[in-house]
Parts: C-alpha cells; structure tokens; sequence
C-alpha cells in the first residue's frame, strides 16, 4: 500500500500537536487579566516591538456575530450576559485564525476565560502556553476603564460589567491559579499608565543575557 492511502488524514485547517499544517511550531502567549485591565492595549504594542499576532478571544466572537453565523445570537447573548461562550466555537475561532496566519507567535487575549476554554484548547490544539501574562488591576480602575471606553460594546455598561468581574473571579481567576501553580505566570501592575505598564511588560519579553 503506498503512503498516501496509510498516512493519517490532516485537517490543513486546523492546529494539531502543537504545530501548522506546514509543521510550523506554535508560540502561544496567554494574555488575561479582569475586563478593562488593558489586555488589548498592551498586546497592540507587543504586537509592535515583539513580532507576534494578537488574537483577541473577544474580538473574533464579536466578528463571528458580524458574519451572520448560525451561532451569532447565542454568541451575541452570552456577551450582552457577561457568559463564556462554549468552548467549542471560541476553540474553532482561534485555530482558524492560527492557522490562516503567516506568524508562528500568538498572544491570544481573553482566553482561556475557565476550565473547559483550557483544557479544550490544548486537547485539540496539543498546545502549551510558554507563559502567562496576568494583568492584575483593582476592580475600581478597570470599572472606570470601561465605563469611558466607548466604542459602543454591547457589555460596557454598569450592569454587565458586574457580571464580568463576578464571572472573572469565579472562572478566570482559577485558571491563572492552575498556570501560577506550574510557574507560568508573568503578572504586571495593570494599574498604572500605559507607558509604565508597557515597561513592564517590555522586561517579561526580553530575554535576559
Ligand atoms: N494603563 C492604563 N491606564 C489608563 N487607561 C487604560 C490603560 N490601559 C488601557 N486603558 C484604557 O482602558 C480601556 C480598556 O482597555 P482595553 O480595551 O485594553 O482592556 P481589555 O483588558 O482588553 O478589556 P476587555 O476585557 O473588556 O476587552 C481602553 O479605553 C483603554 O484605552
Ligand atoms: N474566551 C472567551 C473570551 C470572551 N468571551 C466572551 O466575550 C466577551 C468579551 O470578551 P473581551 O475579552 O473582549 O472582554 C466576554 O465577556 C465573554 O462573553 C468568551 O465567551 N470566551
Ligand atoms: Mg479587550
């Protein structure tokens, strides 16, 4: 029999074992923080100084709604609630953006928010994160954050705000405990300027000599 009926069958457009179809290793930067902590506003300048794609979790279910998906209403449901999506969809979302990336660097922002976001995203992916960035901010800077963001998030409000932080603390914060506990955790003082901020986190992705 020759190889090609033998060879196992490889979906091109997905991530497995940790690698691209084109058998390209995958570095995957974890970035979580509350909501309002400033998790897209630093990945846009690492993005800048540091070569990686900025995958916001949050970004492609807001996409997903846009396209007219089968599943945009619950997506659009969950977000209005503060919930977290399956992990199914959120899982399918990132890997199809790793994959029609030409970069082999991600930060991958707002994920994973809890357990299931976790373990469904390496069983399927084979991927391990190098670390973690924490982004740890006091509840009533990241409040005042988003109640002046404005770009008009269906979620920026008083009421689904609380909701964030509730589901934050309850889902989110656990997974940044199961990082810590193996010594992936990188954790900023999200409480400062940007600038400030963004020294910090310049001192994390530069290797030391
Ligand atoms: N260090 C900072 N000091 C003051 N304002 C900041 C700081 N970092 C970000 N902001 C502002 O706070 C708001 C929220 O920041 P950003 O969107 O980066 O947060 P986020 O963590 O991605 O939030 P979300 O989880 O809701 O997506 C934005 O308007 C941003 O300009
Ligand atoms: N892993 C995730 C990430 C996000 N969501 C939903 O999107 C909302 C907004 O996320 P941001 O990161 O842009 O703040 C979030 O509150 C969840 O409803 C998700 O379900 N799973
Ligand atoms: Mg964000």
């Amino acid at each position: 029999m020759g190889s090609e009926v033998d060879a196992p069958a490889v979906d091109s457009t997905k991530v497995v074992n940790g690698c691209l179809s084109n058998d390209k290793k995958v570095t995957v930067v974890f970035v979580l923080g509350g909501p309002g902590s400033g998790k897209g506003t630093q990945c846009a300048n690492i993005v800048k100084y540091f070569g990686f794609t900025h995958l916001s979790a949050g970004d492609l279910l807001r996409a997903e709604i846009k396209s007219g998906s089968e599943n945009g209403t619950m997506i659009q449901n969950m977000i209005k609630e503060g919930k977290i999506v399956p992990s199914e969809v959120t899982v399918k979302l990132l890997q199809r953006a790793m994959q029609e990336s030409r970069n082999n660097k991600f930060l991958i922002d707002g994920f994973p928010r809890n357990e299931e976001n976790r373990a469904a995203f390496e069983k399927v992916t084979g991927i391990k994160p190098e670390f973690v960035l924490f982004f740890n901010c006091s509840e009533e800077e990241m409040e005042k954050r988003l109640l002046s963001r404005n770009e008009g998030r269906v979620d920026d409000n008083n009421e689904t705000i609380r909701k964030r932080f509730k589901v934050f603390v309850e889902s989110s914060i656990p997974v940044i405990e199961y990082y810590d506990a193996k010594s992936k955790v990188r954790k900023v003082d999200a409480g400062k300027s940007i600038d400030e901020v963004f020294e910090a986190v310049k001192s994390i992705f530069t290797p030391a000599n």
